[in-house]
């Protein structure tokens, strides 16, 4: 298991981009399982780039029959990263009035991602689960999106605090996207990224493929 390193590490920020190009492309006109949670006028939340689409449908075929993943979020444009961050730090500064700039910085990059180096917005991550074949959520131990405080850390991929059933899941989802070459971000069982600053860090790759897009 990889050290828990978070979003906020100055060592992710420091990786360089090298813009590849790849478009960002539809899921919904793939044959996915779609969730609608997310759903935006634009459809930006269905969107990723090219290569990880082609991952996802690799995942797909990694999973046990009878199970499937649902896809829940994608692309995220800068905007809504930025309102995302700037809440969620204002809500652990209300709760946390002594806690400095930089503490707040980093704890809110547990569970939202600085904007400046936000994989969402490079079209690089995906916040995903598990379905049956009925299209059921299994049991993954808590709500997608759970912060660590709803959740009491539960959300960390590793979490202890987990049944036998939420931990067999979570691995089933671990290891089929990570077989597929995918980075989990360790405080959230269901987000996961590819050749982003964060992936590339982790990978010990010397730069990222995916940085910063906008929706066409
Ligand atoms: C807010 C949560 N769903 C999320 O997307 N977190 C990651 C770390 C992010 O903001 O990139």
């Amino acid at each position: 298991m990889n050290p828990l390193v978070l979003m906020s590490d100055p060592r992710v920020a420091a990786i360089p981009v090298r813009e590849c190009g790849e478009p960002l492309v539809d899921v919904r006109d793939h044959d996915f399982r779609v969730d609608p949670r997310k759903q935006d006028p634009l459809g930006a939340f269905a969107h990723v780039r090219e290569g990880v689409l082609a991952r996802l449908e690799h995942v797909r075929s990694l999973l046990p029959a009878g199970t499937d993943l649902l896809f829940i979020e994608g692309y995220r444009p800068l905007a809504v990263q930025q309102r995302y961050f700037t809440e969620y730090r204002d809500e652990l500064a209300t709760a946390h009035p002594g806690w400095t700039a930089e503490q707040l910085h980093q704890a809110a990059s547990r569970y939202v991602s600085p904007p400046e180096i936000a994989p969402h917005s490079a079209g690089a991550a995906v916040d995903v689960t598990l379905v049956d074949q009925d299209g059921h959520e299994l049991d993954l131990g808590t709500r997608v999106n759970a912060s660590p405080e709803e959740s009491d850390g539960a959300c960390f991929t590793h979490a202890p605090n987990l049944s036998d059933q939420a931990r067999h899941h979570r691995t089933l989802l671990l290891n089929a996207m990570e077989n597929a070459g995918f980075t989990n971000y360790g405080t959230e069982f269901w987000h996961f990224s590819v050749a982003d600053r964060y992936d590339a860090l982790m990978r010990q790759e010397p730069h990222a493929r995916y940085g910063p897009i906008e929706l066409p």
